[in-house]
């Protein structure tokens, strides 16, 4: 449904995209996951058809996003960092005027402007004034104005920043109801946020992809194998020569003793392919051992993420990217990158800040 091809993005002299190449089934979520400034709104907006590429390609239900830009717009809701909300408008009246502008036959806008407002849980908030609205309610009508057209795709672009907890999972169950009718990109910093939604993740960091894959895939591929810290009782050399006999255990390194008492000694165990959590507690008690502690270790989403964002990738060292090497140069940057034709999103989007009706006709 996203296809996106070697995407390359200059800035003036910041490459904010190298070689950004992924793609997402129908009805996937894909967490598009990166550290601040790693060019994610960036690639967001290419694929909107808000900002043209570098170099590269990027198609969305077939269509390519620069040259076929307003079938893609038909085709792709939106919701921009800040959602371009008319504060003085109800919600219905809202969504109305979105569904008019994005083309729904006026037939058909009732219709839409309801699938909308049910899909997005704002029943009861339909003839309240936006401005009135908490920062939650205002992102569902975020949403709520990128799905009115009934897009295949839905781009949002960290939907719940700012958000307090209890709104966080309002927005991420919605966003979650709305996968399999809908394929979402849903960018984010935040890890809790993949989770939760994501079936699949790419993690870009200085404008290069670094991961990407299903999430528990790439955990298994990224975190490595588990780990397990243990403190036993008994004669060092044997306890050694156990735990090393223990299948599916790599590899045994004494990690030295508690304060007291000295017949207590403490190891650290690599596993393999397989856990060996239940076989290490029963070769110690079998062998007469003292447990004292077996604790269990494998990275977390948030060390996989800090693993791969810290350091700066160099070309050719991503892990599990699926990009092959670029053919592109980003001195190619192109000096005529002018947004089509605004929309209101485009404007609202473009000036940072929410914009009233009076303001903007
Ligand atoms: N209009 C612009 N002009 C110049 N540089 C830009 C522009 N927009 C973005 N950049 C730069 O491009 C890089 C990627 O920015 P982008 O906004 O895409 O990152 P991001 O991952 O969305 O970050 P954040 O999470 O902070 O929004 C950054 O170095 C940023 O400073």
């Amino acid at each position: 449904m996203i296809e996106v091809d070697h995407l390359h993005k200059v800035y003036g002299s910041t490459v904010a995209l190298k070689d950004v190449s992924f793609a997402v089934e129908p009805g996937e979520i894909l967490g598009f996951l990166g550290p601040n400034g790693a060019g994610k709104t960036t690639t967001m907006r290419i694929l909107t058809g808000y900002l043209p590429a570098t170099s590269g390609t990027a198609k969305v239900a077939e269509y390519d996003v620069h040259a076929d830009s307003m079938a893609v717009r038909q085709r792709i809701g939106y919701l921009p960092e800040r959602p371009p909300l008319y504060l003085d408008m109800t919600v219905e009246a809202f969504l109305h005027f979105v569904a008019r502008i994005k083309g729904v036959a006026a037939g058909d806008r009732p219709a839409q402007v309801t699938y909308a407002i049910q899909r997005c849980g704002l029943a009861e908030k339909q003839s309240v004034l936006i401005r009135k609205l908490s920062k939650g309610f205002r992102q569902r009508v975020g949403i709520a104005q990128a799905i009115v057209h009934d897009p295949p795709v839905i781009v949002l672009d960290e939907p719940t920043s700012g958000l307090d907890p209890r709104q966080n999972n309002e927005v991420r169950q919605l966003i979650s109801s709305l996968a399999g009718d809908h394929t979402i990109i849903l960018s984010t910093h935040i890890l809790p946020e993949v989770n939760a939604t994501c079936d699949r993740v790419a993690i870009i960091n200085r404008g290069q992809l670094v991961a990407a894959g299903k999430l528990d895939t790439l955990m298994a591929q990224l975190t490595g194998t588990v780990s397990y810290d243990l403190e036993v009782r008994g004669d060092f050399e044997g306890i050694r020569q156990t735990l090393g006999a223990i299948p599916g255990v790599d590899a045994v390194e004494s990690v030295g003793h508690p304060l007291e008492p000295e017949s207590r000694h403490r190891f650290q165990l690599q596993a393999g392919e397989t856990d060996p959590g239940e076989a290490i507690a029963a070769a110690i008690v079998q062998a007469g051992f003292g447990l004292y502690e077996l604790r269990r270790h494998q990275a977390s989403l948030e060390d996989v993420f800090l693993n791969l964002t810290t350091e700066e990738p160099t070309e050719g060292t991503a892990k599990a990217a699926t990009t092959p090497e670029s053919e592109n140069d980003a001195d190619t940057a192109s000096s005529s990158e002018v947004p089509e034709a605004a929309s209101m999103a485009d404007q609202a989007d473009q000036t940072d800040h929410e914009v009233s009706p009076e303001t903007n006709h």
